[in-house]
């Protein structure tokens, strides 16, 4: 995921009239004092533990936080305190959590520098890309502010003057777990939905980035949620398992790995709890040769490189039209050497630290595998080494093109989740769309052409839940976001969301008397 709605609806100009609580704050000064649990509508040390984790500046490798992994008494605290304010919730009108959705939009956009700033931070990400994330944030809440006003059921006439209705009603507890890609952004794009149709929530973020889910529950109390609607709860596995198998949560909304999915899948069909699964991918960029040069090279960038390629819908197969293949390697080698690599709080980098020093290995440990398999890097792939003294304990590398690829190396099979581009090269169309389609996930996809006929021909064959025609990794808040195949199911963002955190009831009305069998 992904530099969504756009870099043009940005204001550098509102942005800058703002306050900045924050602005003075710079790389290698932040730390955590404060407890990163939130229930009842406030700060607060776990009841209990499984276990301590500390969240590292990956520009720095400081450890900015050590906290408290929640054990089930904690967990359990915080599912109570999400009941007893959704009975609250539950009885408010659309109307009413309109408002209230909108107030947080609001704040978050009046503090976007600060929760911005902490998520560089905490993440590495740059801070212009941080603002993105921000951005869409807000945007997810005022989206489904005004979902909230205007859900409604139906009403069925029946023979007779009889007549039957559907109500839309919430769920109940909803337990959201994240990744650490985008910690702020997923906890926004699934509480805004779960509250929006009235359900409470009770958030795991990951234990990597563990700070500015934090911000978000005070913005909510902040805007008039009842106490405990939104809660965090901070921990791996452990934590997470509690969550999942607790009897009185109705669903659970994760995003992250196929393996954890999987996992989240068995704990939840137990107690037949609805899932939405947002997991991995290793999704196909496809470029014909009549494309327009410059934007496919730009939507391979796009595509490979933000959040130092750490994105689950990241386009990281390149199929290249063969007549087009010299040309357009040269250019994407050309602008992906361009591009700034350093302390993510400056405003003209580009690309930061990868998320930590094991994540950083494994990474170049993919990069050594695809040498020894026969594919050429003709760019990146090794450590960088910052210049300024503070960052060189960073998880800092070069981004990777990688050329002479084919599909059965381990670098063109599985997710990376770094910033590494494979280029491939295809003949036809029948044969790219194989070979694209050659794989258990199905994330994304996108297609680079001035054919229009064959833009929507493509994608209509290709497997995969996100396509783009001529652009790649915008994601409007409008428009419904989730996987085919093992990349999940269930959807985040657009209206169908909405069915994802309600359930429909039936009422059936008689207006006559009844006629008995017996
Ligand atoms: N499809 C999407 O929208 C999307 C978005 C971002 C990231 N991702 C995917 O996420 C992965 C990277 O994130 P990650 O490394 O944090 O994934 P992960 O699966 O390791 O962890 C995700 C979350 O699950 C928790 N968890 C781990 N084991 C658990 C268990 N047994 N029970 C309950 N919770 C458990 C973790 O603590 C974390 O909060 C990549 O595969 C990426 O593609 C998908």
């Amino acid at each position: 995921m992904f530099l969504r709605a756009g870099l043009a609806t940005l204001s550098p100009l509102v942005r800058s009239l703002q306050p900045s609580p924050v602005a003075a704050m710079s790389t290698g000064t932040f730390v955590v004092s404060q407890p990163l649990n939130y229930r009842g509508g406030a700060r607060v040390e776990p009841a209990d533990a499984s276990g301590t984790e500390k969240a590292f500046e990956p520009a720095t490798g400081r450890v900015i936080a050590t906290f408290t992994c929640s054990g089930e008494k904690e967990v359990n605290l915080a599912v109570q305190n999400a009941k007893a304010a959704f009975k609250i919730w539950r009885q408010k009108s659309g109307m009413e959590r309109c408002q209230i959705l909108l107030e947080a939009a609001r704040i978050i956009r009046e503090r976007e520098d600060e929760i911005a700033t902490v998520e560089c931070i905490n993440n590495g990400k740059s801070i212009f890309e941080a603002r993105l994330d921000i951005d869409t944030s807000w945007q997810c809440l005022e989206y489904y502010a005004g979902l909230a006003a205007s859900m409604a059921g139906e009403h069925i006439q029946l023979p007779g003057g009889s007549f039957g209705y559907t109500r839309r009603e919430p769920l109940g507890v909803c337990v959201g777990i994240g990744a650490w890609n985008y910690p702020f952004q997923i906890a926004s794009w699934k509480s805004a939905p779960a509250l929006a149709c009235g359900n409470a929530m009770v958030f795991k973020p990951s234990p990597f980035t563990p700070v500015s889910a934090l911000l978000l529950a005070e913005i909510y109390t902040e805007a008039g949620v009842p106490p405990g609607l939104f809660n965090v709860v901070q921990g791996g596995a452990a934590t997470g398992q509690f969550l999942c198998q607790h009897h009185d949560v109705a669903k659970v909304s994760f995003t992250g790995s196929v393996p954890t999915g999987m996992k989240i899948m068995e704990m939840s069909a137990k107690g037949i709890k609805p899932v939405t699964l947002e997991l991995g991918g290793k999704s196909p960029l496809i470029i014909f040769s009549d494309c327009d040069m410059n934007n496919a090279v730009k939507g391979a960038l796009m595509a490979n490189f933000l959040t130092q390629g750490q994105v689950c819908c990241n386009g990281t197969r390149v199929f290249v039209q063969k007549e087009i293949l010299d040309k357009f390697t040269e250019e994407v080698v050309k602008q992906t050497q361009r591009i700034k690599i350093g302390d993510p709080l400056l405003e003209d980098t580009r690309m930061g630290p990868l998320i930590n020093r094991p994540h950083l290995e494994r990474v170049l440990g993919f990069v050594k595998v695809a040498k020894e398999q026969g594919a050429k890097v003709l760019c990146g792939g090794d450590i960088y080494v910052p210049e300024d003294p503070k960052l060189k304990d960073g998880y800092y590398m070069r981004p990777c093109v990688l050329t002479n690829c084919r599909d059965d190396m381990t670098c063109v099979k599985e997710e990376i989740f770094g910033p590494v581009m494979s280029i491939l090269s295809f003949d036809t169309e029948a044969e790219v769309l194989e070979r694209a389609n050659d794989t258990t996930f199905g994330l994304a996809a996108g297609v680079f052409t001035r054919d229009i006929q064959r833009a929507h021909r493509v994608v209509a064959e290709l497997q995969a839940g996100t396509c783009f025609i001529n652009n790649y990794n915008v994601s409007p808040v409008e428009l419904p976001f989730g996987g085919y195949k093992k990349s999940g199911f269930g959807r985040e963002n657009g209206r169908v969301t909405i069915e994802y955190y309600s359930q429909l009831k039936t009422v059936c009305v008689e207006m006559g008397d009844v006629e008995s069998a017996f």
